[in-house]
Protein backbone atom coordinates (compact mmCIF):
# COMPACT_ATOMS: atom_id res chain seq x y z
CA UNK A 1 0.00 0.00 0.00
CA UNK A 2 1.39 3.45 -0.94
CA UNK A 3 2.20 5.72 2.01
CA UNK A 4 1.60 9.46 2.09
CA UNK A 5 3.86 11.66 4.21
CA UNK A 6 2.68 14.64 6.28
CA UNK A 7 4.20 17.21 8.57
CA UNK A 8 1.56 16.51 11.25
CA UNK A 9 -1.26 13.99 11.69
CA UNK A 10 -3.83 13.96 14.48
CA UNK A 11 -5.71 10.83 15.46
CA UNK A 12 -8.98 12.31 16.71
CA UNK A 13 -10.64 15.60 15.85
CA UNK A 14 -10.54 16.95 19.41
CA UNK A 15 -9.84 20.59 20.19
CA UNK A 16 -6.06 20.28 20.50
CA UNK A 17 -5.46 18.13 17.39
CA UNK A 18 -7.66 20.29 15.19
CA UNK A 19 -6.01 23.55 16.18
CA UNK A 20 -2.45 22.24 15.78
CA UNK A 21 -3.32 20.89 12.31
CA UNK A 22 -5.24 24.02 11.24
CA UNK A 23 -2.48 26.43 12.31
CA UNK A 24 0.34 24.39 10.79
CA UNK A 25 -1.62 23.95 7.56
CA UNK A 26 -2.22 27.71 7.43
CA UNK A 27 1.56 28.10 7.66
CA UNK A 28 1.94 25.93 4.54
CA UNK A 29 2.59 22.55 6.16
CA UNK A 30 0.84 19.34 5.08
CA UNK A 31 -1.43 18.16 7.89
CA UNK A 32 -4.46 15.90 8.35
CA UNK A 33 -6.93 14.98 11.08
CA UNK A 34 -8.22 11.40 11.21
CA UNK A 35 -11.66 11.14 12.86
CA UNK A 36 -13.95 8.15 13.25
CA UNK A 37 -17.18 9.88 14.23
CA UNK A 38 -17.42 13.57 15.15
CA UNK A 39 -15.95 16.34 13.04
CA UNK A 40 -14.76 18.77 15.74
CA UNK A 41 -14.69 16.15 18.50
CA UNK A 42 -17.17 15.72 21.33
CA UNK A 43 -17.44 19.33 22.59
CA UNK A 44 -19.58 20.73 19.75
CA UNK A 45 -21.36 17.44 19.00
CA UNK A 46 -22.26 15.64 22.23
CA UNK A 47 -20.75 17.50 25.19
CA UNK A 48 -20.17 21.17 26.12
CA UNK A 49 -22.13 23.11 23.54
CA UNK A 50 -25.20 20.89 23.15
CA UNK A 51 -25.60 20.54 26.93
CA UNK A 52 -25.47 24.31 27.34
CA UNK A 53 -27.97 24.66 24.50
CA UNK A 54 -30.38 22.28 26.24
CA UNK A 55 -29.79 23.97 29.62
CA UNK A 56 -30.70 27.27 28.01
CA UNK A 57 -33.98 25.85 26.63
CA UNK A 58 -34.74 24.63 30.15
CA UNK A 59 -33.94 28.06 31.60
CA UNK A 60 -36.28 29.77 29.14
CA UNK A 61 -39.09 27.44 30.23
CA UNK A 62 -38.22 27.88 33.90
CA UNK A 63 -38.19 31.68 33.70
CA UNK A 64 -41.47 31.77 31.79
CA UNK A 65 -43.11 29.65 34.50
CA UNK A 66 -41.52 31.68 37.28
CA UNK A 67 -42.68 35.00 35.86
CA UNK A 68 -46.12 33.79 34.86
CA UNK A 69 -46.57 32.91 38.52
CA UNK A 70 -45.78 36.52 39.47
CA UNK A 71 -48.20 37.88 36.85
CA UNK A 72 -45.43 39.43 34.76
CA UNK A 73 -46.27 37.11 31.87
CA UNK A 74 -49.91 36.54 31.00
CA UNK A 75 -49.40 32.86 30.19
CA UNK A 76 -46.77 30.42 31.35
CA UNK A 77 -44.92 27.89 29.31
CA UNK A 78 -47.08 24.98 30.39
CA UNK A 79 -44.95 22.20 29.07
CA UNK A 80 -42.14 21.53 26.71
CA UNK A 81 -41.92 19.96 23.28
CA UNK A 82 -38.69 17.99 23.52
CA UNK A 83 -38.65 17.46 19.75
CA UNK A 84 -38.29 21.25 19.40
CA UNK A 85 -35.63 21.39 22.15
CA UNK A 86 -33.74 18.68 20.27
CA UNK A 87 -34.17 20.44 16.93
CA UNK A 88 -32.77 23.71 18.32
CA UNK A 89 -29.79 21.74 19.63
CA UNK A 90 -29.36 19.85 16.36
CA UNK A 91 -29.35 23.08 14.34
CA UNK A 92 -26.62 24.50 16.56
CA UNK A 93 -24.58 21.29 16.21
CA UNK A 94 -24.98 21.37 12.42
CA UNK A 95 -23.86 25.01 12.42
CA UNK A 96 -20.76 24.04 14.40
CA UNK A 97 -19.97 21.28 11.91
CA UNK A 98 -20.14 23.84 9.10
CA UNK A 99 -17.82 26.14 11.05
CA UNK A 100 -15.31 23.34 11.58
CA UNK A 101 -15.55 22.23 7.92
CA UNK A 102 -14.79 25.84 7.01
CA UNK A 103 -11.68 25.78 9.23
CA UNK A 104 -10.40 22.69 7.36
CA UNK A 105 -11.10 24.30 3.97
CA UNK A 106 -9.59 27.66 4.88
CA UNK A 107 -6.43 26.22 6.45
CA UNK A 108 -5.91 23.48 3.87
CA UNK A 109 -5.71 20.76 6.56
CA UNK A 110 -7.14 17.47 5.30
CA UNK A 111 -10.02 15.71 7.08
CA UNK A 112 -9.91 11.92 6.86
CA UNK A 113 -13.03 10.06 8.04
CA UNK A 114 -12.00 6.76 9.58
CA UNK A 115 -10.48 4.91 12.53
CA UNK A 116 -6.78 5.61 13.07
CA UNK A 117 -4.29 3.15 14.54
CA UNK A 118 -0.55 3.48 15.06
CA UNK A 119 1.35 0.82 13.14
CA UNK A 120 4.83 2.32 13.51
CA UNK A 121 6.56 5.23 15.26
CA UNK A 122 5.68 7.56 12.40
CA UNK A 123 2.99 5.56 10.76
CA UNK A 124 -0.81 5.36 11.05
CA UNK A 125 -3.18 2.94 9.36
CA UNK A 126 -6.63 4.36 8.73
CA UNK A 127 -9.67 2.16 8.24
CA UNK A 128 -11.67 4.48 6.08
CA UNK A 129 -15.38 5.03 6.76
CA UNK A 130 -16.33 4.22 3.20
CA UNK A 131 -14.22 1.03 3.24
CA UNK A 132 -10.56 0.52 2.39
CA UNK A 133 -7.39 1.55 4.16
CA UNK A 134 -4.73 4.24 3.98
CA UNK A 135 -1.24 4.32 5.43
CA UNK A 136 -0.17 7.82 6.44
CA UNK A 137 3.18 8.82 7.93
CA UNK A 138 4.20 12.07 9.63
CA UNK A 139 7.05 13.88 11.35
CA UNK A 140 4.67 14.71 14.21
CA UNK A 141 1.80 12.56 15.40
CA UNK A 142 -0.87 13.82 17.81
CA UNK A 143 -3.06 11.50 19.83
CA UNK A 144 -6.22 13.45 20.57
CA UNK A 145 -8.81 10.76 21.01
CA UNK A 146 -10.76 12.07 24.02
CA UNK A 147 -12.72 9.98 26.52
CA UNK A 148 -15.98 8.03 26.83
CA UNK A 149 -18.59 7.88 29.61
CA UNK A 150 -17.62 5.13 32.01
CA UNK A 151 -20.29 2.54 32.77
CA UNK A 152 -19.90 0.98 36.23
CA UNK A 153 -19.71 -2.81 36.33
CA UNK A 154 -22.76 -3.01 38.61
CA UNK A 155 -24.76 -6.21 37.98
CA UNK A 156 -27.70 -5.56 35.65
CA UNK A 157 -26.56 -2.14 34.48
CA UNK A 158 -25.60 -3.13 30.95
CA UNK A 159 -28.89 -4.95 30.43
CA UNK A 160 -30.70 -1.82 31.62
CA UNK A 161 -29.26 0.06 28.61
CA UNK A 162 -28.58 3.25 30.58
CA UNK A 163 -28.39 6.58 28.82
CA UNK A 164 -25.15 8.52 28.61
CA UNK A 165 -24.87 12.24 27.77
CA UNK A 166 -25.01 11.24 24.09
CA UNK A 167 -28.48 9.66 24.23
CA UNK A 168 -29.76 12.22 26.77
CA UNK A 169 -29.16 14.96 24.25
CA UNK A 170 -31.25 13.11 21.66
CA UNK A 171 -34.31 12.44 23.87
CA UNK A 172 -37.58 13.56 22.33
CA UNK A 173 -39.59 12.95 25.49
CA UNK A 174 -39.47 14.18 29.07
CA UNK A 175 -38.56 11.22 31.30
CA UNK A 176 -41.16 10.68 33.99
CA UNK A 177 -38.50 9.98 36.59
CA UNK A 178 -34.85 10.38 35.67
CA UNK A 179 -32.38 8.64 37.98
CA UNK A 180 -28.82 9.93 37.60
CA UNK A 181 -25.84 7.89 38.76
CA UNK A 182 -23.17 10.47 39.65
CA UNK A 183 -23.40 13.91 41.24
CA UNK A 184 -20.58 15.54 39.30
CA UNK A 185 -20.52 18.05 36.47
CA UNK A 186 -22.59 16.15 33.90
CA UNK A 187 -25.01 14.78 36.47
CA UNK A 188 -25.87 18.19 37.91
CA UNK A 189 -26.26 19.97 34.57
CA UNK A 190 -28.62 17.28 33.26
CA UNK A 191 -30.43 17.11 36.62
CA UNK A 192 -31.35 20.78 36.50
CA UNK A 193 -32.24 20.83 32.80
CA UNK A 194 -34.57 17.84 33.01
CA UNK A 195 -36.11 18.88 36.31
CA UNK A 196 -37.00 22.16 34.64
CA UNK A 197 -38.46 20.27 31.65
CA UNK A 198 -40.73 18.49 34.13
CA UNK A 199 -39.02 15.21 35.07
CA UNK A 200 -38.85 13.96 38.60
CA UNK A 201 -35.08 13.74 39.15
CA UNK A 202 -33.05 11.72 41.66
CA UNK A 203 -29.25 12.02 41.84
CA UNK A 204 -27.29 9.16 43.41
CA UNK A 205 -23.72 9.96 44.48
CA UNK A 206 -21.31 7.53 46.06
CA UNK A 207 -19.33 10.23 47.86
CA UNK A 208 -20.38 11.92 51.08
CA UNK A 209 -21.11 15.10 49.21
CA UNK A 210 -22.12 16.37 45.81
CA UNK A 211 -19.21 17.93 43.86
CA UNK A 212 -16.63 16.31 46.10
CA UNK A 213 -13.79 18.70 45.23
CA UNK A 214 -15.71 21.85 46.21
CA UNK A 215 -15.68 23.46 49.65
CA UNK A 216 -18.54 22.34 51.91
CA UNK A 217 -20.25 25.76 51.87
CA UNK A 218 -20.17 25.80 48.05
CA UNK A 219 -21.47 22.29 47.59
CA UNK A 220 -24.22 22.67 50.20
CA UNK A 221 -25.39 26.07 48.86
CA UNK A 222 -25.77 24.68 45.34
CA UNK A 223 -27.48 21.50 46.54
CA UNK A 224 -29.93 23.58 48.59
CA UNK A 225 -30.87 25.61 45.50
CA UNK A 226 -31.27 22.49 43.36
CA UNK A 227 -33.34 20.76 46.06
CA UNK A 228 -35.67 23.76 46.16
CA UNK A 229 -36.28 23.14 42.46
CA UNK A 230 -37.34 19.62 43.43
CA UNK A 231 -34.23 17.56 42.67
CA UNK A 232 -33.65 14.74 45.15
CA UNK A 233 -30.15 13.77 46.25
CA UNK A 234 -28.86 10.63 47.92
CA UNK A 235 -25.18 10.70 48.89
CA UNK A 236 -22.92 7.97 50.35
CA UNK A 237 -24.71 5.57 48.07
CA UNK A 238 -23.45 2.17 46.97
CA UNK A 239 -25.56 0.71 44.15
CA UNK A 240 -25.14 -3.06 43.92
CA UNK A 241 -27.85 -4.02 41.46
CA UNK A 242 -29.84 -2.54 38.59
CA UNK A 243 -32.92 -4.14 37.08
CA UNK A 244 -35.35 -3.17 34.35
CA UNK A 245 -34.69 -1.17 31.20
CA UNK A 246 -34.08 2.55 30.91
CA UNK A 247 -36.91 4.21 29.00
CA UNK A 248 -39.46 1.84 30.55
CA UNK A 249 -38.72 1.29 34.21
CA UNK A 250 -35.54 0.82 36.24
CA UNK A 251 -34.86 -0.11 39.84
CA UNK A 252 -31.51 0.56 41.53
CA UNK A 253 -30.82 -1.13 44.80
CA UNK A 254 -27.98 -0.96 47.27
CA UNK A 255 -27.21 0.99 50.40
CA UNK A 256 -27.10 4.56 51.57
CA UNK A 257 -24.88 5.17 54.58
CA UNK A 258 -25.02 1.42 55.11
CA UNK A 259 -28.86 1.32 55.18
CA UNK A 260 -30.82 -0.43 52.40
CA UNK A 261 -31.83 1.86 49.54
CA UNK A 262 -34.08 1.23 46.54
CA UNK A 263 -34.77 3.86 43.90
CA UNK A 264 -37.21 3.35 41.04
CA UNK A 265 -37.35 5.51 37.96
CA UNK A 266 -38.30 5.52 34.32
CA UNK A 267 -34.88 6.42 32.86
CA UNK A 268 -31.30 5.93 34.03
CA UNK A 269 -28.45 8.28 33.14
CA UNK A 270 -24.88 7.29 33.95
CA UNK A 271 -22.74 10.34 34.72
CA UNK A 272 -20.02 8.76 36.82
CA UNK A 273 -16.86 9.98 35.12
CA UNK A 274 -14.98 9.15 31.94
CA UNK A 275 -12.47 6.62 30.60
CA UNK A 276 -9.79 7.69 28.11
CA UNK A 277 -10.05 6.45 24.51
CA UNK A 278 -6.70 4.70 24.32
CA UNK A 279 -7.77 1.16 23.40
CA UNK A 280 -7.34 -0.50 19.99
CA UNK A 281 -5.12 2.16 18.57
CA UNK A 282 -1.73 0.52 18.54
CA UNK A 283 -0.15 2.39 21.47
CA UNK A 284 1.53 -0.82 22.64
CA UNK A 285 2.79 -1.56 19.11
CA UNK A 286 4.99 1.53 19.15
CA UNK A 287 5.84 1.39 22.87
CA UNK A 288 3.87 4.40 24.12
CA UNK A 289 3.63 4.30 27.93
CA UNK A 290 0.09 4.25 29.30
CA UNK A 291 -0.79 4.95 32.97
CA UNK A 292 -2.89 2.55 35.06
CA UNK A 293 -5.80 4.97 34.56
CA UNK A 294 -5.58 4.33 30.80
CA UNK A 295 -4.28 7.84 30.02
CA UNK A 296 -1.32 8.23 27.70
CA UNK A 297 1.70 9.22 29.82
CA UNK A 298 3.06 12.63 28.84
CA UNK A 299 5.61 15.15 30.14
CA UNK A 300 5.00 18.88 30.65
CA UNK A 301 5.22 19.47 26.88
CA UNK A 302 2.71 16.69 26.21
CA UNK A 303 5.38 14.48 24.65
CA UNK A 304 4.73 10.77 24.98
CA UNK A 305 7.48 8.24 25.64
CA UNK A 306 8.03 8.00 21.85
CA UNK A 307 9.77 11.02 20.24
CA UNK A 308 7.60 12.87 17.71
CA UNK A 309 4.34 11.59 19.24
CA UNK A 310 2.29 13.91 21.48
CA UNK A 311 -0.97 13.37 23.36
CA UNK A 312 -3.48 16.14 24.05
CA UNK A 313 -6.77 16.58 25.92
CA UNK A 314 -8.73 14.00 27.89
CA UNK A 315 -6.77 10.98 26.58
CA UNK A 316 -3.57 12.48 28.00
CA UNK A 317 -5.12 13.01 31.44
CA UNK A 318 -5.26 16.79 30.99
CA UNK A 319 -8.14 18.14 33.13
CA UNK A 320 -11.34 17.26 31.26
CA UNK A 321 -12.28 20.66 29.85
CA UNK A 322 -12.33 21.99 26.30
CA UNK A 323 -10.42 25.13 27.30
CA UNK A 324 -7.65 22.85 28.59
CA UNK A 325 -7.68 20.94 25.28
CA UNK A 326 -7.21 24.33 23.63
CA UNK A 327 -4.29 25.13 25.92
CA UNK A 328 -2.77 21.74 25.06
CA UNK A 329 -2.79 22.92 21.42
CA UNK A 330 -0.84 26.04 22.44
CA UNK A 331 1.70 23.94 24.34
CA UNK A 332 2.30 21.52 21.44
CA UNK A 333 2.38 24.36 18.89
CA UNK A 334 4.89 26.23 21.01
CA UNK A 335 7.02 23.07 21.24
CA UNK A 336 6.93 22.48 17.49
CA UNK A 337 7.48 26.13 16.54
CA UNK A 338 10.21 27.09 19.00
CA UNK A 339 13.48 25.45 19.89
CA UNK A 340 12.83 26.77 23.40
CA UNK A 341 9.17 25.95 24.14
CA UNK A 342 7.37 28.92 25.67
CA UNK A 343 4.51 27.02 27.30
CA UNK A 344 4.08 23.89 29.37
CA UNK A 345 1.48 22.32 31.63
CA UNK A 346 3.54 23.17 34.73
CA UNK A 347 1.56 25.39 37.09
CA UNK A 348 -1.11 26.29 34.56
CA UNK A 349 -4.44 27.67 35.72
CA UNK A 350 -7.39 25.28 35.47
CA UNK A 351 -10.54 27.42 35.67
CA UNK A 352 -13.93 25.72 35.63
CA UNK A 353 -17.57 26.68 35.35
CA UNK A 354 -20.54 24.46 36.10
CA UNK A 355 -23.43 25.75 33.97
CA UNK A 356 -26.32 25.25 36.36
CA UNK A 357 -28.21 28.39 37.24
CA UNK A 358 -26.74 29.83 39.32
CA UNK A 359 -23.38 29.01 37.74
CA UNK A 360 -20.48 27.82 39.84
CA UNK A 361 -17.13 29.27 38.78
CA UNK A 362 -13.78 28.46 40.30
CA UNK A 363 -10.06 29.04 39.81
CA UNK A 364 -7.02 28.38 41.97
CA UNK A 365 -6.93 27.29 45.58
CA UNK A 366 -10.07 26.33 47.50
CA UNK A 367 -10.46 26.74 51.26
CA UNK A 368 -10.28 22.94 51.65
CA UNK A 369 -6.99 22.78 49.74
CA UNK A 370 -5.53 25.73 51.65
CA UNK A 371 -6.32 24.00 54.93
CA UNK A 372 -5.02 20.65 53.74
CA UNK A 373 -1.76 22.08 52.45
CA UNK A 374 -1.28 24.52 55.33
CA UNK A 375 -1.26 27.63 53.11
CA UNK A 376 -1.83 30.72 55.26
CA UNK A 377 -4.38 33.00 53.64
CA UNK A 378 -6.95 35.72 54.13
CA UNK A 379 -10.54 34.89 53.20
CA UNK A 380 -13.09 37.37 51.88
CA UNK A 381 -16.69 36.36 51.25
CA UNK A 382 -19.51 38.36 49.69
CA UNK A 383 -23.16 37.35 49.44
CA UNK A 384 -24.46 37.44 45.85
CA UNK A 385 -27.20 39.85 46.98
CA UNK A 386 -24.45 42.45 47.46
CA UNK A 387 -23.69 42.24 43.74
CA UNK A 388 -26.46 44.55 42.64
CA UNK A 389 -26.77 43.10 39.15
CA UNK A 390 -28.06 39.90 40.75
CA UNK A 391 -31.01 41.89 42.15
CA UNK A 392 -32.04 42.99 38.66
CA UNK A 393 -32.43 39.30 37.78
CA UNK A 394 -34.02 38.07 41.05
CA UNK A 395 -31.00 35.80 41.32
CA UNK A 396 -29.45 36.76 44.65
CA UNK A 397 -28.68 33.24 45.87
CA UNK A 398 -25.05 32.24 46.30
CA UNK A 399 -21.86 34.06 47.16
CA UNK A 400 -18.35 34.82 45.99
CA UNK A 401 -15.20 34.17 47.95
CA UNK A 402 -11.53 34.94 47.48
CA UNK A 403 -8.39 33.59 49.07
CA UNK A 404 -5.51 36.05 49.31
CA UNK A 405 -2.04 35.16 50.55
CA UNK A 406 -1.30 36.10 54.18
CA UNK A 407 2.33 36.77 53.28
CA UNK A 408 1.88 39.03 50.29
CA UNK A 409 -1.13 40.36 48.40
CA UNK A 410 -1.30 37.62 45.74
CA UNK A 411 -4.70 36.17 44.87
CA UNK A 412 -4.61 32.41 45.47
CA UNK A 413 -8.15 31.36 44.67
CA UNK A 414 -11.61 32.53 43.70
CA UNK A 415 -15.03 30.88 43.69
CA UNK A 416 -18.39 32.35 42.73
CA UNK A 417 -21.85 30.80 42.89
CA UNK A 418 -24.17 33.23 41.18
CA UNK A 419 -25.86 34.21 37.93
CA UNK A 420 -23.41 34.07 34.98
CA UNK A 421 -20.59 33.65 37.53
CA UNK A 422 -18.35 32.13 34.84
CA UNK A 423 -18.07 35.57 33.25
CA UNK A 424 -16.39 36.88 36.42
CA UNK A 425 -13.46 34.45 36.21
CA UNK A 426 -11.14 36.01 33.59
CA UNK A 427 -10.65 39.25 35.51
CA UNK A 428 -9.41 37.33 38.53
CA UNK A 429 -7.40 34.92 36.36
CA UNK A 430 -5.64 37.79 34.64
CA UNK A 431 -4.65 39.36 37.95
CA UNK A 432 -3.43 35.95 39.18
CA UNK A 433 -1.41 35.13 36.06
CA UNK A 434 0.10 38.62 35.86
CA UNK A 435 1.03 38.43 39.56
CA UNK A 436 -1.01 41.55 40.35
CA UNK A 437 -2.00 42.17 43.98
CA UNK A 438 -5.68 41.84 44.93
CA UNK A 439 -5.76 45.61 45.35
CA UNK A 440 -5.48 45.96 41.56
CA UNK A 441 -9.01 44.55 41.30
CA UNK A 442 -10.30 46.39 44.36
CA UNK A 443 -9.16 49.67 42.80
CA UNK A 444 -10.70 49.16 39.33
CA UNK A 445 -13.55 51.30 38.05
CA UNK A 446 -16.08 48.68 36.91
CA UNK A 447 -19.28 49.55 35.07
CA UNK A 448 -22.42 49.52 37.16
CA UNK A 449 -24.37 47.27 37.37
CA UNK A 450 -22.35 44.30 36.13
CA UNK A 451 -21.57 41.02 37.86
CA UNK A 452 -17.87 41.96 37.81
CA UNK A 453 -18.68 44.99 39.91
CA UNK A 454 -18.97 42.45 42.73
CA UNK A 455 -15.24 41.76 42.41
CA UNK A 456 -14.48 45.32 43.54
CA UNK A 457 -16.56 44.81 46.67
CA UNK A 458 -15.17 41.31 47.30
CA UNK A 459 -11.49 42.22 46.98
CA UNK A 460 -12.16 45.55 48.70
CA UNK A 461 -13.22 43.59 51.78
CA UNK A 462 -9.96 41.61 52.14
CA UNK A 463 -8.45 42.28 55.58
CA UNK A 464 -5.17 44.18 55.57
CA UNK A 465 -2.02 42.11 56.16
CA UNK A 466 -1.27 41.73 59.84
C1 LIG B 1 -21.84 16.12 28.94
C2 LIG B 1 -20.54 16.85 28.94
C3 LIG B 1 -20.53 18.22 29.03
C4 LIG B 1 -19.31 18.91 29.03
N1 LIG B 1 -19.33 20.26 29.16
C5 LIG B 1 -18.17 20.94 29.15
C6 LIG B 1 -18.16 22.36 29.24
O1 LIG B 1 -19.21 23.00 29.34
N2 LIG B 1 -16.98 23.00 29.21
C7 LIG B 1 -15.80 22.32 29.10
O2 LIG B 1 -14.75 22.97 29.06
N3 LIG B 1 -15.77 20.97 29.03
C8 LIG B 1 -16.92 20.27 29.05
N4 LIG B 1 -16.90 18.91 28.93
C9 LIG B 1 -15.61 18.23 28.78
C10 LIG B 1 -15.14 18.34 27.33
O3 LIG B 1 -16.18 17.98 26.45
C11 LIG B 1 -13.93 17.45 27.06
O4 LIG B 1 -12.95 17.68 28.04
C12 LIG B 1 -13.35 17.75 25.70
O5 LIG B 1 -14.32 17.65 24.68
C13 LIG B 1 -12.21 16.78 25.41
O6 LIG B 1 -11.61 17.14 24.21
P1 LIG B 1 -10.56 16.19 23.54
O7 LIG B 1 -9.97 17.00 22.47
O8 LIG B 1 -9.66 15.59 24.53
O9 LIG B 1 -11.41 14.99 22.94
P2 LIG B 1 -12.75 14.92 22.08
O10 LIG B 1 -13.34 16.25 21.83
O11 LIG B 1 -13.60 13.88 22.71
O12 LIG B 1 -12.24 14.41 20.67
C14 LIG B 1 -11.70 13.14 20.49
C15 LIG B 1 -12.15 12.62 19.14
O13 LIG B 1 -11.34 11.50 18.80
C16 LIG B 1 -12.13 10.58 18.08
N5 LIG B 1 -11.42 9.28 18.12
C17 LIG B 1 -11.18 8.50 19.20
N6 LIG B 1 -10.42 7.43 18.86
C18 LIG B 1 -10.19 7.54 17.53
C19 LIG B 1 -9.46 6.75 16.60
N7 LIG B 1 -8.79 5.65 16.96
N8 LIG B 1 -9.43 7.14 15.30
C20 LIG B 1 -10.10 8.27 14.90
N9 LIG B 1 -10.79 9.05 15.75
C21 LIG B 1 -10.83 8.70 17.05
C22 LIG B 1 -13.45 10.62 18.78
O14 LIG B 1 -14.49 10.18 17.91
C23 LIG B 1 -13.57 12.12 19.11
O15 LIG B 1 -14.30 12.84 18.13
C24 LIG B 1 -18.09 18.20 28.92
C25 LIG B 1 -18.10 16.79 28.83
C26 LIG B 1 -19.31 16.13 28.83
C27 LIG B 1 -19.31 14.64 28.71
N1 LIG C 1 -19.41 22.56 32.75
C1 LIG C 1 -18.36 21.82 32.46
O1 LIG C 1 -17.25 22.30 32.26
C2 LIG C 1 -18.53 20.33 32.37
C3 LIG C 1 -19.78 19.73 32.28
C4 LIG C 1 -19.86 18.34 32.21
C5 LIG C 1 -18.69 17.58 32.24
N2 LIG C 1 -17.49 18.21 32.32
C6 LIG C 1 -16.22 17.47 32.37
O2 LIG C 1 -16.44 16.11 32.10
C7 LIG C 1 -15.96 15.34 33.20
C8 LIG C 1 -16.85 14.15 33.37
O3 LIG C 1 -18.09 14.53 33.94
P1 LIG C 1 -18.86 13.55 34.89
O4 LIG C 1 -19.97 14.27 35.54
O5 LIG C 1 -19.15 12.29 34.15
O6 LIG C 1 -17.73 13.14 35.94
P2 LIG C 1 -17.31 13.82 37.32
O7 LIG C 1 -16.01 13.23 37.64
O8 LIG C 1 -17.46 15.28 37.30
O9 LIG C 1 -18.42 13.28 38.35
C9 LIG C 1 -18.72 11.93 38.46
C10 LIG C 1 -19.37 11.69 39.81
O10 LIG C 1 -20.00 10.43 39.78
C11 LIG C 1 -19.72 9.76 41.00
N3 LIG C 1 -19.81 8.33 40.72
C12 LIG C 1 -19.00 7.58 39.92
N4 LIG C 1 -19.44 6.30 39.88
C13 LIG C 1 -20.54 6.24 40.66
C14 LIG C 1 -21.44 5.19 41.02
N5 LIG C 1 -21.28 3.95 40.56
N6 LIG C 1 -22.45 5.48 41.87
C15 LIG C 1 -22.63 6.73 42.34
N7 LIG C 1 -21.81 7.76 42.04
C16 LIG C 1 -20.79 7.52 41.20
C17 LIG C 1 -18.33 10.24 41.38
O11 LIG C 1 -18.11 10.08 42.76
C18 LIG C 1 -18.38 11.70 40.96
O12 LIG C 1 -18.87 12.54 41.98
C19 LIG C 1 -15.98 16.29 34.39
O13 LIG C 1 -15.05 15.92 35.35
C20 LIG C 1 -15.63 17.60 33.77
O14 LIG C 1 -14.24 17.76 33.71
C21 LIG C 1 -17.39 19.56 32.39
Amino acid sequence: MATEHYDTLSIGSGQGGNFVCWTRASAGKKTAVIERKWLGGSCPNVACLPTKNVLYSAEVLHLSQKYAATGLLKTAGTGVDMAVVRQRKREMVEGMADTDKGAFEKSGAEYVAGHGKLVGEQSIEVELDGGGKRIMTADNILICTGSTASIPNTPGIEKAKPLTHIEMLELDEVPKHLVILGGGYSGLEFAQAFRRFGSEVTVLERNKKILKREDDDVSSALVEILMEEGIQFHTSVNISNVSGISGQSVTLSGTRDGQPLEVKGSHLLVAGGRVPNTQNMGLETVGIDVAASGHVKVNEYLQTSVPGIFALGDCAGSPYFTHIGFDDYRIVSSFLDNKQPLRSTTGRQVPSTLYTSPELAHVGLSENEARRTGVECRLAKLPMAAVLRSRTMDATRGFAKALVSAENDAILGFTALGPRAGEMLPVVQLAMSAGLPYTSIAGLIVTHPTMCEGLVALFGSVAPRS
